[in-house]
């Protein structure tokens, strides 16, 4: 499998004080990752970092093989509308733009796709995600499970290479949990490369690998496999990743 992503020897510092500690990793093409780690452990600071976000305080982070670490600004909101998407806690839609607006507008903005490109891939994505029944309505009539499978479809228009996501369940009940994570495996399966922090051991679960950060360094990985649609299958994965678990004391 080809290298969509490398770390090599990433720190970051806020005003001096460490918290990511000479971090490396590679990701292949088609893999899901979770992060996770107790509170202040830096996940949310090492996904902004490789997500161009944020910038390392040294390291490198390579995007098939090229460093982006190094771009200018401009040429890393480049790199993230064209080749990126991102999911966070809260779907952060534009208030007075429909859902539909919300979703084909960075396809618009990174003018890559045609009019009539962006709108199909609208479309089939709102149908994907089983909201294209509510694309025309305002954001404030609609629930936070649509909500954020609309923030999925939004970071998805410009098909990036790689979505990244900081606590994508984190306000969802547990329905809507299910609903948004079964979404983010059939992508996977589709061969989005997907990155994504979490609390959740459940949500953690349905990664294909699993990245255990302790006092900003890694701690252990764990591989899990690909996640299928199989129920005893699935309780044994949550079963070895929630005794894992254990050991990292989390
Ligand atoms: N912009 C910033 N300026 C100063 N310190 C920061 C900044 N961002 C994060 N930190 C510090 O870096 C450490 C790691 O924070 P980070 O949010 O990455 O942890 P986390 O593992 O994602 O935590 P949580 O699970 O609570 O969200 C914390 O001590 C935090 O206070």
């Amino acid at each position: 499998m080809k290298i969509l992503l490398e770390v090599k020897n990433l720190y970051k510092s806020f005003e001096g004080t460490p918290v990511l500690k000479d971090i490396n990793f590679r990701v292949e093409e088609g893999e899901f990752i979770a992060i996770m780690g107790q509170s202040g452990s830096g996940k949310s600071t090492l996904l902004y970092c490789i997500s161009g976000m944020d910038r390392p305080t040294s390291g490198n982070i390579l995007l098939y093989g090229k460093d982006i670490s190094k771009l200018s600004d401009k040429q890393m909101s480049e790199v993230r509308l064209k080749q990126m998407g991102f999911i966070f806690q809260h779907s952060y839609l534009l208030k007075n733009l429909s859902i539909r607006d919300n979703i084909v507008l960075p396809g618009f903005k990174a003018n890559i796709l045609s009019r009539e490109q962006i709108n199909q891939n609208a479309n089939i994505l709102m149908e994907k995600t089983g909201i294209h029944s509510v694309g025309d309505h305002d954001i404030k009539m609609v629930s936070g499970g649509q909500l954020q499978r609309a923030a999925i479809c939004r970071a998805l228009i410009n098909q990036p290479d790689i979505l990244f996501g900081d606590e994508p369940t984190g306000a969802l009940n547990s329905g809507a949990t299910k609903e948004v994570m079964n979404i983010l495996n059939e992508i996977n399966h589709q061969g989005t490369t997907i990155i994504i922090v979490t609390h959740d051991a459940k949500v953690a679960s349905r990664a294909s690998r699993v990245i255990f950060l302790g006092d900003g360094a890694i701690h252990d990985e764990l591989n899990l496999g690909k996640y299928e649609e199989i129920e005893e299958k699935n309780l044994y994965r949550e079963k070895k990743l929630t005794s894992w678990l254990e050991r990292q004391d989390f």
